[in-house]
């Protein structure tokens, strides 16, 4: 589903801060992207999300060489994948309810037909009552899990989050972790960077750990 070779990344005439990383991700896998901070799990999703260019190597996205991908068929793989950033990305004139929705509807789909979903996943992550209410107003948390149930929403065939129980209590992240694992039993891909050991240590999953530009993989 994902390949890297050799895969190597600076910023500018900086220094190389990802090295020689060369992995696979599989569909339908499970996997923790972990290390100190600064070494890098950001800028890895962002890759991954192809939202930045590697300096060398080969990255191949569901099968496509990125270096020879034409700029336009980037939306189109992107839409593929679901991502959560770690500043979430909401849009503030759209409702929580509009904010969820919204992969949906320009996918195409009538909202009689997502209605019931988007509701449905929106009381999963606790946002039953805050559905109405404009983003500026949600507390970090609250944003937080909006962001998540807009990548989870179209059930996408990879599913990218950046800290994503970095401002939920430890209750609160074993329910959004619970439903990560559900959205891989149903077949998405899951990445999830994290420093949080609780987290880690409840899922027997495979590990990618960043530490001075390079990445070791526990199986
Ligand atoms: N846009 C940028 N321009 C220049 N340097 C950057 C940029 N983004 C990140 N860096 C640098 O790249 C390195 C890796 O940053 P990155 O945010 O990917 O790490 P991280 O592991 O996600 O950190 P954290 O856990 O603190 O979020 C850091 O040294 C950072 O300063």
């Amino acid at each position: 589903m994902i390949r890297f070779e050799n895969v190597g990344l600076r910023y500018g005439m900086g220094p190389e801060i990802l090295r020689d990383l060369s992995f696979h991700i599989e569909p339908q896998s499970f996997q923790f992207l972990t290390g100190p901070s600064g070494a890098g799990k950001t800028s890895l999703i962002r890759l991954l999300f192809m939202s930045l260019q590697p300096t060398r190597g080969l990255i191949k996205v569901f099968n496509r060489d990125l270096s020879v991908i034409a700029k336009n068929e980037l939306p189109r793989l992107r839409r593929k994948i679901g991502v959560v950033f770690q500043d979430f990305r909401l849009l503030d004139h759209l409702s929580t309810y509009e904010n969820v929705a919204l992969p949906l509807r320009v996918a195409g789909k009538e909202e009689s037909e997502y209605r019931s979903d988007v509701i449905e996943l929106l009381r999963w992550v606790g946002l039953g009552e805050r559905m109405h209410v404009l983003p500026p107003v949600l507390s970090g948390g609250e944003k937080q899990r909006a962001a998540i149930a807009r990548a989870l929403i179209t059930r996408p065939e990879m599913l990218l989050a950046d800290e994503p129980t970095g401002n939920v209590d430890p209750p609160l992240a074993r329910r959004l972790l619970r439903l990560f694992i559900e959205l891989n039993k149903l077949g998405t891909s899951v990445v999830i960077a994290t420093h949080d050991i609780a987290l880690l240590e409840q899922v027997d999953a495979r590990r990618m750990v960043l530490a001075d530009g390079r990445l070791s993989i526990f199986d």
